[in-house]
């Protein structure tokens, strides 16, 4: 018997024998009125459920079964080996998002915590990590400080676009964007332009996203063992980085530079510690995590919607070249420009309900507390998640349909589009990612039509949506 036959063999009986155990140990839940739902497998709970319906290309299946079933308004469940409450609809939102430190406070699944924000040697310095990764960033993110960031993505896009899209008939969008959307976060976030250097972060950082939600067994070959080594070489690579920066601030070159790690090392106290150092690149790798395959995965679904959907691209079209004929030659995007681009932006929001960027996120329960009459104990974990409004016709009439006039006016109704959260916790980048889509969007249809080679080609979700193939297109580049 080879290695994995035993290995396979010995966590087989473990797991029955658990299971057993489980059978017989069981309690009867000593808190009333739960919410209805089952837990599912012992340990893996309903995972796979979860799982298999995204990995089909519908992940709302798993959500819109349940609520059928147990309740429109929250049902139990068992995911990443959590008792999970899953909130639904603009209630459900609202409810949670209004809750933060009242009754619900943060919560990482164990894969994430591990890998992105409190690697071993960092845990006992990061307990309140969430609160410090959100006060660093309103000087990075406030609208002074984006609006600086404008014409190095409106450069950076055009590059892009010049050199690894213009030279070919046909692209695969998705690793392209990637590949753009990773430097440009390298450029803004680190003053790293020297793309030999963003390579060498780009290879262990894509090992990264698919162990981020995996089950955390840290043995060779596994999805989490790949990411928590890149995470390692990430890390080297950032303090090396972060150590050069310093010297070079007290050297006093490149004065005037405006990523966040130079904002980060001039700024904040630093107190010349190791620690602060791995709590720097940790802040750093956080966001670099928390941007790059929801910002890639964005635009890689507008440039389909865009390829599939003509009478679409015409309108953004029209609107892309009145403000490109404002501009003088050369001339680059500006602040009044993006305030232009409203239906293009329609479009991009349209794209983020139908296929979301980010399904949703966690809660920890830190009361026992009330919801549509169902208790949620203390310590049990809560999902709040985009699949229980995108789709509802109840929120959005004739849901799969691709209609940007949804954001006119009011726009959707509070708490039903959420593709960015919302209260407290809402992502904090929201208005970053507003100017990369547009800039990018703008340069795109001023610059190629386009044409989808495989018009049948699937969005699968990995947990992101990814184009099953990478997203082929034909590009037929326009006389500007
Ligand atoms: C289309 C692009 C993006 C989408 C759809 C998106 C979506 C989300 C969602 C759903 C959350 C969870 C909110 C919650 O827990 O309730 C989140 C959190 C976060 N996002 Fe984004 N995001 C995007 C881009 C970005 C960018 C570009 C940055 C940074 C420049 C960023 C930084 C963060 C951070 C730091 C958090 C954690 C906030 C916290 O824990 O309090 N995101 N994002």
């Amino acid at each position: 018997m080879d290695f994995y036959t035993q290995l396979f063999l010995y966590l087989s009986i473990l797991y029955i024998s658990l299971y057993l155990l489980f059978l017989v140990f069981r309690k009867k839940p000593s808190v009333p009125n739960l919410p209805p739902g089952k837990k599912g497998w012992p340990i893996i709970g309903e995972s796979l459920a979860f799982v298999g319906a995204a990995k089909s290309g519908c992940p709302e299946k798993f959500i819109n079964d349940r609520t059928a079933k147990y309740s429109p308004e929250v049902f139990r469940t068992s995911l990443l080996g959590e008792d999970m409450a899953v909130f639904c609809g603009a209630s459900g939102n609202k409810f949670l998002f209004s809750g933060q430190n009242k009754y619900i406070t943060t919560w990482w699944p164990t894969s994430m915590k591990k890998v992105a924000i409190f690697p071993e040697t960092m845990e006992k310095f990061n307990k309140d990590d969430p609160k410090k990764m959100r006060s660093f960033l309103p000087e990075f993110l406030k609208p002074e400080a984006l609006q600086c960031y404008i014409p190095i993505m409106d450069s950076m896009t055009k590059d892009h676009l010049e050199s690894d899209w213009s030279p070919y008939e046909e692209v695969k969008v998705f690793p392209l964007t990637k590949n753009y959307t990773f430097a440009l976060a390298c450029r803004l976030f680190m003053n790293i332009k020297d793309p030999k250097i963003v390579s060498k972060f780009a290879d262990p950082f894509a090992r990264i996203a698919p162990g981020l939600t995996s089950v955390p067994i840290n043995i060779p070959g596994t999805p989490f063992n790949k990411a928590v080594e890149g995470g390692k070489v990430i890390r080297q690579e950032l303090l090396n980085i972060i150590r050069q920066r310093k010297q070079e601030i007290s050297e006093g070159k490149d004065a005037n530079a405006r990523d966040l790690l130079s904002r980060l090392l001039t700024e904040a106290d630093d107190d010349g510690s190791v620690y602060y150092e791995m709590d720097t690149s940790n802040k750093i790798i956080g966001l670099l995590i928390a941007s790059h395959d929801t910002t890639s995965t964005t635009i890689t679904v507008i440039v389909n919607y865009l390829a599939s959907l003509p009478h679409i691209y015409e309108k953004v079209y029209e609107e892309q070249m009145e403000i490109a004929k404002s501009k003088a030659p050369g001339e680059l995007l500006n602040w009044d420009d993006i305030q232009k681009m409203k239906y293009s932006w329609n479009v991009a929001c349209e794209s983020m309900r139908l296929t979301p960027p980010a399904q949703g996120s966690f809660r920890e329960a830190i009361t026992d507390f009330t919801f549509a009459g169902f208790t949620i104990p203390k310590g049990w974990k809560t999902f709040w998640t985009v699949y229980t409004t995108h789709k509802n016709p109840k929120y959005f009439p004739d849901p799969e349909k691709f209609d940007p006039s949804r954001f006119e006016g009011n726009g959707p109704a509070p708490f039903t589009y959420v593709p960015f959260g919302g209260g407290p916790r809402m992502c904090p980048g929201k208005e970053y990612a507003r100017l990369e889509i547009l800039i990018f969007m703008h340069n795109l249809v001023t610059k190629f039509k386009l044409e989808k080679v495989d018009r049948d080609e699937k969005i699968i979700y990995n947990p992101s949506p990814v184009p099953s193939n990478g997203l082929l297109i034909r590009l037929q580049p326009l006389n500007q």
